[in-house]
């Protein structure tokens, strides 16, 4: 359902990403991979159109989007979970909800508040709390229910459990392992290698701005020559 080829892209003058390609199919999870500073959270910048893209294609559902802005994108059923959670921190907990919320396109709306809250019951007992007053925790979860509620067939979650308590990561993971099973197709960026391999069924990973390996997570988990030429610290 996304394909990326040969993309290029960076910021002012300087270039970040060289060559990154990447697909992803239908209900399907990819884990982009690689270490600080590679151009991760660029890819995703470049492929929402939060960034111009200098050249390259970028497809959804066969769509061309490299030209399109971010807002275009998003409407297409693209949900970014973006790194540093980014929610509304003078709005309630349920206003953040509400101000993201999009029907699908075809269809009634998988996601709405009450579907929210099943999935974060939590969420549910805070829902007058203001963005600001909830745990990092709390406010990744905020973050991903406030992508769901815009009903994207991609989402998208860009180190969605960094800085978190074990256990709440655990949570995160395991809603992750929900939306899988469900269907969604997801493109991931985290650095916890072992919970990425569980979940992903495929890996991209890069260096330097330019993908350097692509395949399934159990040939990743076989491959510790890739593992530590461009994983390892
Ligand atoms: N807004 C920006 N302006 C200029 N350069 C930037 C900007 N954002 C990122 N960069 C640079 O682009 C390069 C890639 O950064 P990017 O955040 O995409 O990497 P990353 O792989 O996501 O790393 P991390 O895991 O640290 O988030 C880095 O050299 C970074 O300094």
């Amino acid at each position: 359902m996304l394909n990326i080829d040969h993309l290029t892209a960076g910021y002012g003058q300087s270039q970040v990403l060289f060559d990154v390609s990447l697909s992803i199919q239908a209900g399907q999870v990819l884990a982009l991979l690689g270490r600080n500073g590679m151009g991760k959270t660029t890819t995703i910048s470049a492929l929402m159109g939060m960034i111009p893209r200098w050249g390259g294609v970028v497809t959804l559902d066969g769509r061309d989007t490299s030209r399109l802005p971010s807002h275009r994108v998003a409407r297409l059923g693209v949900g970014l979970v973006p790194e540093g959670r980014q929610i509304f921190p003078t709005l309630t907990v349920e206003e953040n909800l509400v101000a993201t919320a999009a029907a699908p396109g075809d269809g009634p709306a998988r996601w709405t508040l009450e579907a929210v809250w099943d999935l974060f019951p939590r969420l549910k007992e805070r829902r007058r709390n203001l963005g600001n007053r909830l745990s990092g925790g709390e406010q990744q979860m905020l973050a991903i229910g406030r992508a769901l509620m815009t009903n994207p067939r991609l989402l998208i979650l860009d180190e969605a459990t960094e800085g978190l308590a074990p256990v709440i990561r655990g949570e995160i993971w395991a809603v992750l392992d929900i939306l899988k099973r469900e269907g969604l197709s997801i493109l991931l960026v985290d650095k916890n290698l072992s919970a990425v391999l569980r979940l992903a069924d495929n890996c991209a990973v890069i260096e330097k701005g330019r993908t350097v390996w692509s395949g399934s997570s159990d040939a990743l988990k076989q491959a510790d020559d890739v593992q530590s030429a461009y994983l390892h610290m």
